[in-house]
């Protein structure tokens, strides 16, 4: 079933520079998408114009059958509680602690008043607890986030994207202040419950190899068009040469880095 639509969509923040060009493609239930392209490609304003967090100027975006563009800010709160979103700098508050900020991720369900007052209900303390032990750092649960590890920050992250119970989950980067092993860690996770919550997870990657290695399938924007859209073993190194703009693969490594 195809849950993301993105149809023909443009994007400008100034009148000199189009930064995504006739963009289209279809995400399903279920897909594990990376998208992939030098920086400044337009990656992050792609998913940032998913979730409409930046406004759409051209075309469409159809997210589980709602046009995102056309709804009204009560509408677009109620849609964005279907879209976890996970951040490379974790975007935790770093004075609370590890469940607080994973009981976060129900803000959106809540009324003003009760956000306020952080009432959270039991059965959502439980699920919170449920996820951080499934992510295993349930015995971090009433440590301040700012005492874990950014492996462990990531894994809140995730933990409070999905306690919205989200259809879809966008990642900017998640791994890009991460050390080769959390990073493994976290794409792990990241992949298990896509495939296991039958969600779609659309996450933006500066490593071709990791992109590669966990993808269904991958999208390659350079200069904000889509250059490649396509399963990942189908990713060769002319598409690489087009995404990056450049031949060999040690001055792909510099520039990803
Ligand atoms: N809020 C903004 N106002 C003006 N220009 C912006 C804004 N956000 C991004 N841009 C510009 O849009 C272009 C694409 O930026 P974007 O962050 O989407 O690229 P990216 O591929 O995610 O890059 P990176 O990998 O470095 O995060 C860049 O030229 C950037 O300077």
């Amino acid at each position: 079933m195809t849950l993301v639509e993105v149809k023909n969509l443009g994007k400008s923040y100034n009148a000199q520079t189009r930064v995504l060009k006739d963009v289209s493609f279809e995400v399903e239930a279920g897909e594990f998408v990376s998208i992939i392209g030098l920086s400044g490609a337009g990656k992050s304003t792609l998913l940032r114009c998913i979730n409409r967090m930046v406004e759409i100027d051209e075309g469409n975006v159809i997210f589980d059958g709602l046009d995102v563009g056309s709804l009204n800010k009560q509408e677009l709160r109620k849609m964005r509680t279907n879209i976890g979103m996970i951040f490379q700098h974790y975007n935790l508050v770093p004075r609370l602690s590890v469940i607080e900020n994973v009981l976060h991720g129900r803000l959106g369900y809540k009324t003003t008043l009760q956000g306020v007052f952080n009432r959270f209900t039991e059965l959502e303390k439980e699920h919170a607890f449920f996820l951080l032990e499934k992510l295993g750092i349930a015995d971090h649960a009433y440590k301040r986030c700012d005492q874990l590890s950014g492996g462990q920050q990531q894994r809140v992250g995730i933990a409070r994207s999905l306690i919205q119970e989200p259809k879809l989950v966008l990642c900017d980067e998640p791994i890009a202040s991460l050390d080769p092993n959390s990073s493994e860690i976290i794409m792990d996770y990241l992949k298990s419950i896509t495939k296991e919550l039958n969600i779609a997870c659309i996450v933006n990657l500066h490593q071709v190899e990791i992109a590669c290695s966990y993808s269904d399938r991958i999208i390659g924007l350079s200069k904000g068009n889509v250059v490649f859209d396509g399963p990942s073993f189908m990713l060769t190194s002319a598409h690489t040469d087009e995404i990056y703009g450049t031949k060999t693969v040690e001055t792909r490594k510099l520039v990803t880095v």
